[in-house]
């Protein structure tokens, strides 16, 4: 079968359905406000409830691993589970494990979730890049064949990362400039039908000066988090982003989502909402 990369599958299904990504966090509070216990049981009651009640109308799910991670190897198995439910609901599947590490470290994480070999095989990851953008390559040669996303972080939604990621190098750009020249470099050999490459960012909805950063990643998918709890809205994504950007970005929403269940019903208003939201960004 030949290998369609990560940002066409995307492309196909953004259109078909929506761009909106749909985070599945089982975060403790979550968990008690449905009524489930918090443990590894409830994360995949949870899970696979959120993927049956808007599965069909979600093109790209995210479960944050961590919360999985929590329970040990059961959660785990939950996660995969999950995992396999969304994906045969014909959503792609980011797994949020936000890994980083060297040489052949990295190449087992990027194994773990990586390939139709991997132990848990989803369609994209999020890393980090901490440890030098050189570091990421062996994962980037890997998703390169076989069609899978990458989202690197770039410039988080998080307050947090502000002064380490705009902190300027000795050739006057900023980390998180320089970052996202390294990708779109990495990009060039593996460009898509779409012309984008398995080289996406994550760069937060919440920020107002992302528009320098977004300009260096010409031939990125954008993971923008940070909608909903976090304080931005849909409408700060075209503003903040421009257009161009915008067409290109998956925009995360976790915890607004899953406040609206457990009621089936509930929950599909919200993404339908949420998704007509998302798919005018595309226009
Ligand atoms: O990589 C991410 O998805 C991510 C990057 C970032 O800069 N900020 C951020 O919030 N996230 C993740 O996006 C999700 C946001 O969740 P909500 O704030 O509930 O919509 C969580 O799973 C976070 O771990």
């Amino acid at each position: 079968m030949p290998v369609i990369p990560f940002a066409d599958r995307f492309e196909a299904i953004a259109d078909r359905r929506s761009p909106l990504t749909v985070g599945i966090d089982p975060a403790p509070e979550v968990l008690k406000a449905w009524d489930l216990p918090y443990n590894a049981e409830g994360v995949r009651v949870f899970g696979l409830e959120m993927v049956e009640a808007v599965g069909d109308l979600v093109g790209v799910f995210k479960p944050q691993i961590a919360f999985f991670e929590r329970f040990g190897w059961q959660g785990l198995k939950s996660a995969a589970e999950v995992i396999g439910h969304a994906r045969s609901a014909d959503a792609l599947v980011i797994a949020d494990i936000k890994r980083m590490d060297i040489g052949h470290t990295i190449e087992a994480y990027a194994g773990a979730w990586i390939g139709d070999d991997a132990g848990t095989p989803v369609d994209a990851i999020t890393l980090g890049a901490y440890m030098g953008s050189g570091s990421l390559k062996p994962v980037v040669k890997r998703a390169a064949e076989h069609g899978a996303g990458l989202f690197v972080v770039v410039r988080s939604s998080n307050p947090d990362g502000i002064l380490l990621q705009t902190a300027r190098q000795a050739d006057e750009r900023t980390v998180a400039d320089a970052l996202a020249d390294d990708l779109t470099a990495f990009n060039q050999g593996a460009l898509g039908k779409t012309g984008n490459g398995p080289c996406g960012a994550v760069v937060g909805a919440t920020l107002d000066d992302a528009d320098e950063v977004l300009e260096r990643l010409p031939t990125s998918l954008i993971l923008a988090p940070g909608i909903g709890a976090q304080g931005a809205t849909m409408a700060d994504l075209r503003s903040r982003f421009g257009r161009a950007a915008a067409k290109r970005t998956l925009p995360n929403v976790s915890r607004q989502v899953a406040a609206a269940g457990p009621s089936r019903k509930a929950l599909r208003e919200t993404v339908e909402r949420l998704a007509e939201d998302a798919f005018a960004l595309r226009g």
